[in-house]
């Protein structure tokens, strides 16, 4: 075998067409990475920040990668977004419906802010129906047998705060189980990805996650698996094995990469 043909086998999304949501920054934005590395004939990045957007497009560059702007809440834009993928590319193989915010700790259901659980909401749970309702529509239409992926979290086990945040993930994950049931008729896989802490520009701001150090102190005792910290090229990792056809008998199911967390740590 060649160099070259060795390195063909190892792709696992040649030619294949896949919209990242949330792609400008953080777990989308690895993703979208390794996506490109593994072939795809284009990965589109659906982001509300148009700035970061544009420059990870340009870094993986304009001939594998778009940016369109896109609210996943807004469904208008959503199905722009779908239209605009299938018509520019011809096909459209995988959605990763990882766009989603937070709220802060403090949400706990004494002290439950509801215009902030409104927002979460609205991003995480009415956004990825959203999305997954559009692509699933595209790809019925076109006869796809596609990979849908969903961003869910450690957090649904539920903790001492981020009531919301909680609320809002497991809202996905029942999102997962229904569509995952209602679309193999159509050959289309839903999974969900559910990582622990990662250093990201959301984990940062909320958490105050700057470093592997920070994420080790945060989580690492609670982790049964020592030695390793979770990156977002680790989620990335996960995601591709749920796109590509590794996963052609997978659906239904949420990958937990966690390291073996044991529960998780009241955060401060
Ligand atoms: N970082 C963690 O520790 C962690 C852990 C578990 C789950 N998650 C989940 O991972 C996903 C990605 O988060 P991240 O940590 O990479 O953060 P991030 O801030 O780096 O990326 C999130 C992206 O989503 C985009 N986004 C937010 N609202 C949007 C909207 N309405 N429409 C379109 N795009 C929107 C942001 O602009 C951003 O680019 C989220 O769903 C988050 O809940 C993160």
């Amino acid at each position: 075998m060649t160099e070259t043909q060795s390195i063909l086998l190892k792709k696992k999304l040649q030619g294949k067409v896949a919209i990242v949501t949330g792609g400008a920054s953080g777990i989308g934005e690895a993703t979208a990475r390794l996506f490109a590395e593994h072939g795809a004939l284009s990965v589109v990045i659906a982001d509300i920040q148009a700035e970061k957007g544009r420059a990870v497009t340009e870094s993986i560059g304009s001939q594998r990668c778009s940016y369109v702007q896109c609210d996943v809440a807004d469904e208008d834009q959503v199905k722009a977004m779908v239209d605009w993928t299938v018509n520019t590319y011809g096909r459209l193989d995988v959605i990763f419906c990882n766009a989603g915010t937070m709220s802060r700790f403090e949400q706990t259901i004494l002290e439950l802010d509801l215009s902030e659980f409104d927002n979460v909401m609205r991003v995480n749970a009415r956004g990825t129906a959203v999305c997954v309702k559009q692509a699933a529509r595209k790809m019925t239409e076109l006869g796809s047998r596609g990979a849908i992926i969903c961003t869910v979290s450690a957090a649904t086990m539920g903790g001492a705060g981020f009531t919301d945040y909680t609320m809002s993930k497991n809202a996905v994950l029942g999102l997962m189980r229904s569509a995952s049931q209602q679309l193999g008729v159509h050959g289309i896989r839903v999974n969900c990805v559910s990582p622990s802490a990662v250093v990201t520009p959301l984990a940062m701001a909320v958490m105050g996650l700057a470093t592997a150090g920070d994420v080790e102190s945060f989580i690492g005792p609670y982790t049964s698996l020592k030695g390793v910290s979770l990156t977002a090229e680790h989620v990335a990792e996960a995601v591709l094995f749920l796109a590509s056809d590794e996963s052609a008998f997978v659906s239904g199911h949420n990958l937990v990469v966690d390291g073996g967390l044991l529960c998780l740590p009241p955060p401060k």
